[in-house]
């Protein structure tokens, strides 16, 4: 019997920096498959840049990142290219391409990646479409659309060719209340309907804790926290309760540093 491994990713020991700022230090992580991990930590502590490591577009200096068993940063330019189609990655700004209609911007990724007939692309977008309530959307220019639709039909190009892994960096950010709910449920049920795996990285810690099978909460090169959303709730460490309940002050200081006094300054 094959035995599907319960992690879609796994990172091993893994050290990487910015010409010679380290951000992370033997960092170790896996993502369980088919549910929804928050990564959540302090303003720069290195969320996107691991979203980016597991992409292969970063490598690390050391450790490894392994994707359904393979070795992200081993592959050649091929291979990574095919690989690349199985995780699709979701920015705020959804960059929809502005000259194409709704439904052209679904169709692109098939038609740049697959040979499949015109007639089944038109049922595949539509299924799309319709997965992020946009169907009667599909004519509409992206100049048309709300900041929330446009982050829905983003949405339906980065499923388009079904892929395993959805990395979503901040996608509720400028979003009025509402239309951080419709996302929210949206990336919740899109992951349940298609056992995606799907790895969020947010400042909206109450909305993803809501949805989120599983939280990894990252600061100082590392990971401080990990749990269900229920266990990182409970927990005591003072970083996380100040982290996880948004507090103004707490181990992470608001006031950086200072070489003089506030009086001194005065
Ligand atoms: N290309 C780059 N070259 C050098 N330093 C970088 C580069 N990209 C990011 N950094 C720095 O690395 C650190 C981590 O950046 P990153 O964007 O991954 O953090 P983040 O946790 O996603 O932050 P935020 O929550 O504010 O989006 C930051 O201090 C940032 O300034």
């Amino acid at each position: 019997m094959i035995k599907v491994d319960e992690y879609l990713i796994k990172i091993k020991d893994l050290d990487f920096s910015y010409g010679g700022r380290a951000i992370y230090k033997n960092l170790s992580m896996d993502i369980p498959r088919g549910k929804i991990t928050a990564i959540l930590g302090p303003s720069g502590t290195g969320k996107t840049t691991l979203l980016r490591l597991i992409g292969a577009q970063l490598y690390p200096e050391r450790g490894e990142v392994l994707f359904d068993g393979i070795n992200v940063h081993r592959l050649k330019r091929v291979e990574l290219y095919e690989l690349r189609k199985r995780m699709s990655m979701l920015f705020q700004s959804g960059a929809l391409f502005t000259d194409m209609t709704v439904y052209e911007n679904v169709a692109f990724p098939l038609r740049e990646h697959t040979l499949l007939p015109e007639e089944l692309i038109h049922d595949l977008v539509t299924m799309k479409l319709e997965a992020v309530g946009l169907r009667g959307a599909a004519k509409l220019m992206p100049s048309e659309l709300s900041g929330g639709m446009a982050r829905r039909a983003a949405l339906a190009r980065s499923i388009a060719l079904d892929p395993d892994l959805i990395m979503y960096d901040e996608p509720f950010v400028g979003q009025d209340p509402i239309t951080m709910g419709v996302l929210v449920k949206l990336i919740s049920d899109l992951n349940a309907s298609l056992g995606i795996t799907s790895l969020i990285v947010t400042h909206d810690v109450k909305e993803v804790l809501e949805i989120a099978h599983y939280v990894y909460i990252l600061a100082d090169g590392n990971v401080i926290g990990k749990g269900t959303p229920d266990e990182v709730r409970q927990s005591k460490d003072p970083r996380i309760v100040q982290f996880i309940n948004g507090l103004y002050d707490g181990p992470y200081a608001f006031r950086m540093q200072c070489e003089k006094s506030y009086l001194e300054d005065l």
